[in-house]
């Protein structure tokens, strides 16, 4: 039997919504919900991925507004672009698209977003807050996995989750936002000997590797539930994910498709924060 899909296109266009409903309740008190999005150089990816975002701002009319700057730019220069967005009052959200040039500290850049404006929730206060429980922006993505999880009636609260992956804006956030709902988590990473000795443990597997087809079916318990954060491009240059999906079709009981899974979930999560964020500037 095939594996039940997680449709994430769908449920992030419910979810999108309630957003929009919200947009124009903000309106109707005078606040259009406003996000920036900062992209510096010109990463083809990159580009099409600020392109998709300003395209859903719009959709929900949202203001959106783009500031393209050259891969040149200092990185003095940068934060004088991020000091000035954090005081426009229109603007309520800002994203700098990572990553960012060699020469730029993305440490800095990220910290200099003002806190009240960080919907990507990576700057050192939002992540600070989130690994104590408190109300903050949560990150994108793993907040986006959370959402498939619970709109697919999938439990977690006991499960074994085990994450392939820890960077600071997909593997280590996810692991957290399981925890927070009562996982066991496993955090497995490069260095991690005999990968599937851990990840067939899993009961929820979350793949944030960044290499295309990677999990085949001797990384999958008959009946987990695999969810796929890479967005890769195979030799022929096709969209794919971190999971070889035909590999593990009818092992798995659900699984997250790439594209439509996890990556329309990110975009909605950053409207569904900037628009937490404009609602906090009305009383
Ligand atoms: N769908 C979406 O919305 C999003 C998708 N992505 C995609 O998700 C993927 C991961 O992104 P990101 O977390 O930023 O990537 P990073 O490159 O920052 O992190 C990759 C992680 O995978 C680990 N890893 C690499 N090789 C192996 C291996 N052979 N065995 C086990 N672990 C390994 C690395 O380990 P180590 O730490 O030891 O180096 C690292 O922790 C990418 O394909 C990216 O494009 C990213 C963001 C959003
Ligand atoms: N500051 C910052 N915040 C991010 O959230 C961030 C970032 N930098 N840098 C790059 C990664 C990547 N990322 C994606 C978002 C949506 C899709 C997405 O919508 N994917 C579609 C397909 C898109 C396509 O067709 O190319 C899908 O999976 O169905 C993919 C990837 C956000 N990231």
């Amino acid at each position: 039997m095939s594996s039940a899909i997680i449709n994430g296109k769908e449920i992030g266009q419910e979810i999108r919504g309630s957003v929009a409903k919200q947009v124009d309740e903000l309106k109707a008190k005078g606040v259009t919900p406003g996000l920036a999005v900062v992209l510096v150089g010109d990463n083809p990816a990159s580009k099409t991925y600020v392109a998709n975002k300003q395209k859903s701002c719009e959709a929900i009319g949202m203001y959106s507004e783009l500031i393209a700057l050259p891969e040149t730019i200092s990185e003095q220069q940068l934060l004088e672009h991020i000091r000035a967005l954090n005081e426009r009052e229109d603007i309520h959200g800002i994203l700098v698209q990572l990553p960012l040039p060699k020469h730029i500290n993305e440490d800095s850049v990220i910290a200099t977003i003002s806190p009240d404006k960080d919907v990507d929730g990576f700057a050192p206060i939002s992540v600070g807050k989130m690994m104590l429980g408190q109300e903050t922006y949560l990150p994108c993505t793993p907040y986006g996995v959370m959402k498939l999880l619970e709109h697919s009636g999938i439990e977690i609260a006991g499960k074994h989750a085990v994450i392939v992956g820890r960077s600071h804006i997909v593997g280590k956030p996810m692991g957290q936002l399981l925890l927070q709902k009562d996982a066991t988590v496993t955090y497995t990473h490069s260095k991690t000997p005999d990968l599937p000795s851990f990840t067939k443990q899993a009961d929820i597997l979350i793949a944030a590797v960044g290499r295309a087809n990677f999990i085949t079916a001797a990384h999958v318990k008959e009946g987990a539930v695999v969810i796929d954060v890479g967005i890769n491009r195979d030799e022929d240059n096709h969209l794919c994910g971190d999971v070889d999906f035909a590999a593990v079709d009818g092992i798995a009981s659900h699984i997250t498709p790439v594209p439509g899974g996890v990556g329309p979930m990110t975009i909605t999560m950053l409207l569904a924060n900037t628009v937490q964020a404009a609602a906090k500037t009305v009383n």
